[in-house]
């Protein structure tokens, strides 16, 4: 998805396109091999873990490991998307510990009733996603991330359901504070 950023040292000299390790250097090409490369992934089984940062940073890597050399690894640069600035990277390392700390241990907030696991998964999510940890990958590791939980909290989830569109408005909604159409997403997710 596209970025606003700084000069980036991760862009092939001259391009805005990242640089990566089939050595593509127009956006289109390697936006389509991106996705295909990430589905072949998405499919296989995920890295085992703790549900917490340092699984975090693994399903990362294994998503996109086919794609960037510094897949599974924290950005280094300021990014933002349509005006939302994401966290400073200097902060990023301590706020991506933090939304999971105050996320609390995975298997007590599967215990929770089904609307209160998805409000605060949804929070978890938002907050998550204003940290931004990674260059690119972000959307579909949060994705990845929350079938994950929801798995844990022994949901069989309604594939279907996640509309990308809505995701995105609803995310968007949550960066400006508003946290109510990504718990219900997820709610209709795991129901
Ligand atoms: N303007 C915005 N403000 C806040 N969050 C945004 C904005 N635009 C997109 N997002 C969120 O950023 C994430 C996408 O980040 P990124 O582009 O790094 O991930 P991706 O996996 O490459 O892309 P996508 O999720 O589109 O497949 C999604 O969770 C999306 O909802």
């Amino acid at each position: 998805m596209l970025y606003s950023a700084a000069d980036d040292p991760l862009w092939v000299p001259g391009t805005t396109v990242l640089r990566n390790l089939l050595d593509i250097t127009d956006q289109e090409t390697l936006d389509e091999a991106e996705l295909a490369l990430f589905l072949i992934r998405a499919d296989e089984p995920l890295p085992a873990g703790k549900l917490d940062v340092a699984h975090y940073l693994s399903i990362h890597r294994h998503l996109f490991q086919d794609v960037y050399e510094w897949a599974g690894e924290i950005r280094s640069i300021r990014v933002g998307k349509a005006g939302n600035w994401f966290c400073y990277p200097e902060y990023i390392q301590g706020n991506l510990a933090r939304a999971f700390r105050e996320y609390g241990d995975p298997d007590v907030v599967a215990e929770l009733p089904p609307a209160e696991f998805a409000r605060c998964t949804a929070h978890f999510l938002a907050e998550i996603n204003a940290v931004h940890p990674f260059r690119e990958g972000n959307g579909r590791t949060q994705l990845t991330f929350l079938t994950l939980l929801a798995a844990n909290a022994g949901y069989a989830v309604n594939d279907g359901v996640l509309d990308p569109a809505e995701v995105l408005s609803a995310m968007i909604e949550s960066f400006g504070g508003s946290e109510d159409r990504l718990a219900a997403l997820i709610l209709a997710y795991i129901s």
